[in-house]
């Protein structure tokens, strides 16, 4: 018996993604098939591209096409994502190249909102994808200090500005276009038009899988701007897990959901103190963010301990040395970032970009 597409097909119908528990067929994964005698060609389609899974469906996929009767197999895999493409043209028109905009948020100042986000982008970057990071923080830009990129001026070509290209990522802060230490004093119309010309009109971003948006704390005129300017695949909130902090969490959970942003998680931040030998304590109510995630009925992406490692790889601009040093450090920070992907391939697949009309 010869070998067909029809039966390649079938087999495939009995791989499941990991994630979503459905067959990668009914999916619509299965982007190409090719049959020429024994060899077998297939191409798939990730809905993320730093898709935790990648490589249990990959082998998954060669397996079953082998188990068919293949005697070779070409497995390419690609990503694609649905967000842009289910929101309204004009906002789809906006930063046509990115594929997903995640947005990082803060009820209040200081619970590490700007840490999360550039490990995010780094985790991401270090899983294969391409990523863009802009510190939309105008009011308290701290990515230049964590990216070591204080000082440095960003290229211009025509009348855009290109992001840096550093540790593996493509990143634009306000604070490489400001005085160092000077107060950014900034009333509502300005911030907005600040922000939207760094994030939209004067920035040549490149195709990117990610772009992560980190925000000013706070529920201010910025989240507002985002929601408005571009269709986001989500938001994620960073809380301490001690009350008033949630309490503050909670607000920007509900603003994001006024502004129409889905929620993609919650992360904690400063979960416990790690010592130098290694035993954990508790300082601020371990395990609270988790909690009001359930509360809230919301997904929990994670806890983020305090190490020192971390501050010190921040304060000297070094975000790559937090996934080859401390091991605990990296494997909380890759498992936020796992979390966190799982979570846009879902969004991607299941519910269509919310739209909102603000005028
Ligand atoms: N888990 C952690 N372990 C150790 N230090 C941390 C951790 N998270 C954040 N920090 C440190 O705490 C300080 C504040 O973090 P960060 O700038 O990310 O906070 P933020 O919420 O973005 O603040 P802002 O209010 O300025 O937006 C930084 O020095 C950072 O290195």
């Amino acid at each position: 018996m010869s070998l067909t597409r029809e039966h390649i097909i079938a087999a495939l119908r009995g791989v499941q993604d990991p994630e979503l528990f459905k067959d990668i067929v009914t999916l619509n994964m299965v982007k190409d098939v090719r049959v020429d005698g024994g060899h077998v060609a297939v191409t798939i389609e990730l809905t993320t591209p730093a898709c935790p899974m990648k490589e249990k469906v990959e082998s998954d996929v060669r397996g079953a096409i082998l188990a068919a009767g293949a005697t070779t197999v070409d497995v390419q895999m690609t990503a694609n994502t649905r967000g842009p493409a289910n929101a309204p043209a004009e906002k789809r028109s906006v930063l046509p190249q990115v594929k997903n905009v995640i947005a990082v948020g803060a009820g209040k100042g200081g619970v590490g909102k700007s840490t999360i986000a550039t490990n995010i982008a780094i985790g991401l970057a270090r899983t294969g994808a391409t990523v863009g990071l802009m510190d939309g923080d105008i009011y308290g830009p701290s990515m230049p200090t964590m990216l070591g990129i204080k000082g440095k001026t960003p290229q211009v070509k025509g009348n855009k500005i290109v992001p840096f290209f550093v540790h593996g990522i493509h990143a634009i802060t306000i604070g490489s276009l400001v005085e160092e230490e000077k107060p950014l004093i900034w009333r509502g119309p300005m911030a907005h038009g600040a922000f939207k010309q760094l994030l939209t009109d004067n920035t040549e971003w490149p195709a990117l899988d990610y772009l992560i948006v980190d925000l000013p704390p706070g529920t201010g005129d910025v989240p507002l701007t985002l929601c408005q300017l571009l269709p986001l695949t989500g938001a994620v909130v960073v809380a301490t897990p001690q009350q008033v902090a949630l309490d503050d969490a909670v607000r920007a959970v509900r603003m994001f959901q006024q502004l129409g942003a889905p929620i993609l998680g919650l992360v904690e931040n400063m979960s416990y103190f790690v010592g130098p030998d290694g035993t954990e304590h508790d300082i601020f109510g371990r395990g609270g963010t988790e909690k009001a995630a359930q509360r809230l009925g919301l997904n929990y992406l994670g806890a983020l301990p305090m190490f020192t490692a971390l501050r010190v790889n921040s304060d000297s601009g070094k975000p790559n040395a937090n996934f080859e040093g401390e091991p605990k450090l990296a494997d909380a920070l890759m498992a936020i970032v796992k979390t966190l992907a799982g979570q846009v391939s879902l969004r991607n697949l299941t519910v269509p970009t919310p739209t909102l009309n603000v005028s």
